[in-house]
């Protein structure tokens, strides 16, 4: 058997950090070298202790993990990325790839992603359930099959989430808006406001402990398609995460997809 890889989490403490743990620890190819989060409370998670996020930067060279899972923030995921990047400068570490699922960076944090990714590998997807990467293959086909349909995109998730639209959601919107010709994106819809024919509706539902949920309804006046996915519960997410993380230890620098551990 090979030996397993060893990951950092951040964020350990929150809805992915606890699943990717969990998922972490119950295959064999991947062990976790630690975990951290911003105000540890001496809690464990899985039986791994959690360390204080400040102590990041020297946890990655005294345990020396091949990647790191991130599910925090967008300020906090570039500065975490920026830290591997870092370490990695210093030349006396393993180099650490950063597999981030974190959603709603700015353009400016993505450019730090991408200036991360010249020196460590860095893979950035807003979902990592394989179906919603169907999802993403299937949706271009729809819309180039049903020219001049109406295209409405909604989203569901739990009360907590930050940012709307989901990552997701963007994602689907490029890619409708790659395969067809579209106006502008309306996000809601209040008082007299007739739908103009080209553009694109995008809603996002904010209610109790919903996991993930995207539709998208392309509508004739005769008829409708709907292709929707539902994520049962977070572990699908952190097992693909966890997957990535296998997948990418040991690659080169450079910005990397899920869709690129899929079809591998
Ligand atoms: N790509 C995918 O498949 C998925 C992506 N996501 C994305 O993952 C992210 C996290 O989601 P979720 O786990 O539900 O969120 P939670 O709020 O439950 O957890 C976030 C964690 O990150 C920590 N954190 C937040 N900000 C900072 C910061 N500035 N510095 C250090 N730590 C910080 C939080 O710590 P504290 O408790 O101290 O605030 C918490 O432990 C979101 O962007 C979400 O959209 C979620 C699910 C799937
Ligand atoms: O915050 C969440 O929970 C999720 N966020 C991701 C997104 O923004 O697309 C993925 C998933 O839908 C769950």
């Amino acid at each position: 058997m090979t030996e397993p890889i060893h990951i950092g989490v951040t964020g350990a403490t929150g809805r992915m950090g606890r699943e990717v743990i969990a998922a972490a620890t119950d295959r064999d190819d991947c062990a976790v070298a630690f975990a951290v989060n911003r105000e540890p409370d001496g809690e464990t998670v899985d039986g791994v202790a959690v360390e204080p996020a400040a102590e990041f930067g020297s946890l990655l060279t005294s345990r020396e993990p091949d990647a790191v899972i991130d599910f925090t923030g967008p300020e906090s995921a570039t500065e975490y990325v920026q830290a591997c990047a870092d370490a990695d400068a210093g030349g006396d570490t393993t180099t650490t790839a950063f597999v981030t699922g974190t959603t709603g960076f700015d353009d400016d944090q993505l450019a730090v992603l991408e200036s991360a990714a010249e020196s460590i590998p860095v893979l950035h997807a807003p979902n990592f359930a394989r179906g919603v990467q169907a999802l993403v293959n299937v949706v271009g086909d729809a819309v180039q099959n049903l020219p001049g349909y109406d295209v409405e995109l909604v989203e569901a998730h739990h009360n907590a989430k930050r940012d709307a639209p989901s990552g997701t959601a963007n994602r689907l919107l490029d890619e409708i808006e790659a395969n067809g010709e579209f106006g502008d994106r309306t996000h809601g819809r209040e008082g007299e406001a007739p739908r103009e024919e080209d553009e694109i509706g995008v809603h996002a539902i904010r209610a109790g402990n919903i996991t993930g949920e995207h539709e998208i309804i392309l509508a004739s006046n005769h008829e409708e398609v709907r292709l929707t996915h539902r994520a049962e519960d977070r572990g699908v997410f952190a097992v693909g995460a966890v997957d990535a993380a296998v997948w990418i230890a040991g690659a080169k620098a450079g910005n990397y997809d899920f869709v690129d551990v899929i079809d591998a």
